[in-house]
């Protein structure tokens, strides 16, 4: 059953994301991005997930080369046609991505998968997030039937500070979020979070 607050909210904030001017946007993203870069959770990452940025949402382009720098072994998501969850593919440096649903380039089939339980830290997109951990998607569920039951070791949304929301419906597959970065700094979630 689709939840009409939700759909409600989802209108609202994919406009609020869309309208966004450009040069805003662009030094938004990049704060955010090296918020992100700076804190101790992504130094003892080794495994890292990212996406391929699509309709707005914040752009982790950026965060590739100085990961790649640091190390660090990638994945981005793989959806096969007409599957329910998300696979994540390990992503080699200077790989050419395909299309695949929804148009998101991927990395290809041939590509090593990994469980996302091992994975380390896990950045995932927004559309609405709230000040407990709550994530609002697309719509599909994807991550929350992805991640059931095998969490990664931290899961992080990425998002600009105006998609924050007051409450969010949870439901109880939602898979609630570690912490949030913006272009004003991280937000931890749960107890004890703020001071790792
Ligand atoms: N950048 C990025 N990659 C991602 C996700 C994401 O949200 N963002 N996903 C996170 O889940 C997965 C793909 N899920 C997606 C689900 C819906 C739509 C989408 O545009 N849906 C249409 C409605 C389509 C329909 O109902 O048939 C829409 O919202 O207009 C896009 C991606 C995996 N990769
Ligand atoms: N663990 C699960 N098992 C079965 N169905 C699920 C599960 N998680 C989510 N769903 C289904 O997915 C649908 C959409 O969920 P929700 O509105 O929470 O998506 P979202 O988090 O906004 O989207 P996304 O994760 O794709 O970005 C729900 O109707 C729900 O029935």
């Amino acid at each position: 059953m689709r939840d009409e607050k939700k759909e409600a909210l989802r209108k609202t904030l994919l406009a609020w994301r869309g309208a966004l001017d450009p040069a805003w946007r662009a030094s938004a993203n990049a704060a955010a991005v090296a918020h992100l870069l700076s804190h101790a959770w992504l130094g003892q990452a080794e495994r890292v997930a990212l996406y391929c940025a699509i309709r707005g949402e914040l752009d982790p382009a950026p965060l590739l080369a100085p990961l790649w720098q640091m190390g660090k072994i990638l994945y981005l998501p793989r959806l096969e046609a007409g599957a329910s969850q998300i696979r994540f593919a390990r992503h080699q440096q200077g790989e050419v991505w395909q299309r695949g649903p929804f148009g998101i380039p991927q990395p290809g089939p041939d590509r090593a998968q990994i469980e996302p339980g091992a994975v380390d830290l896990m950045l995932v997109p927004l559309v609405g997030f709230d000040a407990q951990g709550g994530r609002l998607g697309y719509g599909g569920g994807f991550y929350d039937r992805t991640l059931a039951g095998q969490r990664p070791k931290l899961l992080v949304g990425l998002g600009f500070a105006g998609q924050q929301v007051e409450h969010l419906p949870r439901a109880d597959h939602d898979i609630p979020l570690d912490a949030v970065v913006t272009e004003t700094g991280w937000c931890f979630f749960g107890e004890g979070y703020g001071t790792r």
